[in-house]
């Protein structure tokens, strides 16, 4: 559905050479909800914004259903955009106008008749939930309700792909939640192909059947979201998949924590299980072998696409040799070990 192939970009500011983006090759199935992960700064908005040409990009192709964009004139182009909706993290609503008027505003400029306009406005704000807002104004409605008008107004023209820029960044947990809901919801219902950026782990997590991490401009991993939870490999793919498990260090073992070894000291060690060693007695078997007691703090298992993947928190208490041995068991199963520090 969406093909970028070899798309690469290079911001000047001054003398100063910004390479936003290197070549890079992606294809979003038709479908599905693709979602793109990675820190400020390391090139999700540019490579977004190339998909709709909002950015131009120094090389490469943009396809969209077979069409290369890149090799369209600017009526064909104008053409061609009716197919890719956007919406954003501030919502972009036009103040002066009501929620009808937002959300009708595509429409009439494609030169809908009156009639057409009214019935296709009424379905889209039941479809996002909003049919009681009709004549209210942006500056009434919270942030949740705004970014409805804006996938209403997003979805007036059929669109076939909706591009999502952060599009839940500014809203809280709940309301997150409730928009990633309704992008889901449409997506089943219309069959439309969804590709978002975010930096936020959580989004991927809810809603994304594939997803990709950026970093410094290059896409550096992807795969499908149950798969790629359980086995990534890169460390920024392990670190933003820990950011979605909410495992802290009780208060009173923070306090006590040296990050020295020493008598009478035992470590703290954070273990990340990915696939197969979720499930495998790995623990217990290593406690037996090596002869050690491992006291479990607290855990949290988490299911992601029809995989587990997890977190334990844990005290590893035996001879130094015993504990190195247990580590490198462990990390030879596939658990990522890091010690947090030494407690009492
Ligand atoms: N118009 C521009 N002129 C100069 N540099 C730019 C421009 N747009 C982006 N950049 C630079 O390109 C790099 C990638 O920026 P981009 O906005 O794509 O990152 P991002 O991942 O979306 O970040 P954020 O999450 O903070 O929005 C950054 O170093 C940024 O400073």
């Amino acid at each position: 559905m969406i093909s970028l192939k070899a798309i690469h970009k290079t911001f000047f500011q001054g003398k100063r050479r910004i390479p936003a983006l290197h070549p890079t090759d992606l294809d979003v199935p038709a479908g599905s909800i693709f979602g793109i992960i990675g820190s400020s700064g390391a090139g999700k908005s540019t490579l977004i914004r190339c998909v709709n040409l909002l950015e131009h990009p120094d090389g490469g192709s943009v396809s969209i259903d077979g069409i290369d964009l890149t090799a369209l004139d600017e009526r064909q182009l104008r053409q061609q955009r009716r197919q890719i909706a956007m919406i954003f993290q501030h919502f972009n609503l036009l103040n002066s106008r009501t929620v009808f008027d937002n959300i009708a505003l595509s429409l009439e400029l494609a030169g809908t008749d009156r009639a057409r306009i009214q019935s296709r406005v009424t379905d889209l704000l039941a479809l996002v939930g909003l049919e009681d807002k009709a004549n209210s104004y942006p500056a009434n409605l919270s942030g949740g309700q705004k970014q409805r008008v804006a996938i209403a107004r997003a979805l007036a023209n059929e669109p076939k792909v909706l591009l999502c820029d952060e599009a839940t960044s500014a809203l809280d947990p709940e309301t997150t939640k409730s928009i990633l809901a309704l992008l889901k919801e449409i997506n089943q219902r219309l069959g439309l192909t969804i590709l978002l950026i975010t930096h936020e782990m959580e989004v991927v997590k809810q809603i994304c059947d594939r997803v990709a991490i950026i970093d410094q401009g290059r896409l550096i991993e992807q795969g499908e979201v149950g798969p790629f939870f359980a086995g990534a490999k890169t460390e920024l793919a392990r670190r933003f998949i820990r950011s979605t498990l909410h495992l802290s260090i009780p208060e009173s073992y923070q306090a006590a924590l040296s990050d020295q070894p020493g008598e009478g000291r035992v470590p703290l060690i954070r273990l990340s299980f990915h696939g197969d060693s979720v499930d495998a007695p790995v623990i217990t078997q290593a406690a037996k072998q090596f002869g050690i007691d491992i006291s479990i703090l607290s855990a949290q298992m988490e299911y992601v696409g029809g995989t587990k993947f997890g977190l334990m928190l844990a005290e590893l208490m035996g001879a130094e040799d015993a504990v190195e041995r247990t580590t490198h068991y462990l990390t030879q199963h596939n658990i990522d070990v890091e010690v947090l520090g030494y407690v009492q």
